[in-house]
C-alpha cells in the first residue's frame, strides 16, 4: 500500500544517512566477537547497521517499530560495553543523537 511503501522509503533513506555518518565506524559491520573480549557474554543480542540492512533487504521488517527496535539495539548495546567518555561510547551518542532528530523530521 502506498504507506508502506513511504515508510520503506524512510528506513531506506534514514540508513544511508546512518551508514554515511562520520561516527557511523564502529557500527557498520557485526562487532567481531573474537577479537573483542567480554563483549559475546556481556551482549546477549548483537546488531549493526549492515544486518539491519540485510533484514531490510530480504524484508523481515514488517512494521516500523521493528526497524527502530534494531537500530536502538546498535546504540543500547554499544552504552551497556562501552564507556560513556570512549571514542566509540561518544560515537555512539552521536549516531543515537543523529537518529532520532532524523526519524522525527521524516516523521
Ligand atoms: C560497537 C562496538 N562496541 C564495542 C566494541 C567494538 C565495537 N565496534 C567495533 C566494530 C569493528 C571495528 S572496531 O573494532 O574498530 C569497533
Amino acid at each position: 500500500t502506498p504507506k508502506s511503501e513511504l515508510a520503506v522509503c524512510r528506513y531506506v533513506l534514514l540508513l544511508a544517512e546512518l551508514e554515511a555518518h562520520q561516527d557511523a565506524w564502529p557500527f557498520l559491520r557485526p562487532v567481531k566477537l573474537k577479537s573483542v573480549p567480554g563483549y559475546k557474554k556481556i551482549i546477549k543480542k548483537p546488531m549493526d547497521f549492515f544486518t539491519i540492512k540485510e533484514k531490510l533487504i530480504n524484508n523481515m521488517y514488517l512494521n516500523q517499530e521493528n526497524f527502530v527496535i534494531d537500530v536502538n539495539l546498535v546504540f543500547d548495546n554499544c552504552q551497556k560495553f562501552n564507556e560513556d567518555d570512549s571514542e566509540i561510547g561518544r560515537a555512539g551518542h552521536r549516531m543515537k543523537r543523529f537518529f532520532d532528530k532524523r526519524w522525527t523530521e521524516l516523521l
